[in-house]
């Protein structure tokens, strides 16, 4: 079976970007490329890490009006990623237009409550401290809009599967034992996250930041 790890290379340069993917290939089952890669590469950096054969995750997290995030997705169409990323705060007619503008056989999944935000964070933006309410509505917002999953932390991801059992669950703020938080602020383990029901996990820099990312990768991956 696949690796359920997908692994964050945020990183401006490509041809880092393809060292690391080069070396943990056998431990990872995806490649998530995000803001960062995009910026500065562009679609035909995310072309030539395709060409690697694992499947792209693309995370652009699109937050705009229906029309610009649906015509945002058909300019990424001919790249056809496994996964695209929206936010669900877009609203569920955004969230309609994003899908129906993906190719078929792209997962478009809806980032609900980011995982650098905590009860504080979330009061300071007019929400309530509460992050599992906030990802249980968004949710349901997005299941109802036809996409076929969301992002949330390995907090509330046992809550949102038991109102979408067959959804698609993408949890990222992914941290071994050992390794520090960073800016990440509700986080969990790998395996945890993988026992309360997360269907992919992401991890960045405990496998990028590593001396060695292929070791971290493997030893993260004997942990599932
Ligand atoms: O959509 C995401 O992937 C995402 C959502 C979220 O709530 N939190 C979050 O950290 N991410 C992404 O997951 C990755 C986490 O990276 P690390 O913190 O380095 O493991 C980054 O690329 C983030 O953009």
């Amino acid at each position: 079976m696949r690796s359920p790890i997908y692994v964050a290379i945020d990183t401006p340069e490509l041809d880092r970007a393809r060292s690391i993917a080069e070396r943990v290939r056998n431990h990872v089952g995806g490649i998530k490329l995000g803001l960062e890669f995009f910026s500065a590469n562009g679609r035909a950096g995310v072309r030539e890490m395709a060409d690697l054969g694992l499947p792209i995750f693309l995370d652009l997290k699109l937050h705009d009006i229906p029309n610009t995030v649906g015509k945002a997705i058909q300019a990424l169409r001919p790249l056809k990623p496994a996964i695209l990323t929206v936010h669900a705060a877009g609203g569920r007619a955004m969230m309609e237009d994003a899908k129906a503008a993906a190719p078929t056989g792209t997962k478009v999944v809806a980032v609900t409550v980011l995982t650098s935000l905590d009860g504080s964070d979330l009061s300071s933006i007019g929400l309530a401290a509460e992050p599992q309410p906030q990802v249980e509505r968004l949710t349901a917002l997005a299941r109802d809009a036809g996409l076929d999953g969301v992002v949330c932390s390995g907090n509330e991801v046992a809550a949102a599967k038991a109102a979408w059992p067959d959804g698609f669950f993408v949890v990222p703020g992914v941290r071994p034992a050992e390794s520090g938080h960073g800016d990440q602020k509700r986080v969990m383990t790998p395996r945890q996250a993988l026992d309360n029901g997360a269907s992919i996990l992401v991890v960045g820099r405990p496998i990028t930041q590593a001396a060695d990312p292929d070791t971290a990768a493997r030893a993260i991956e004997a942990t599932l």
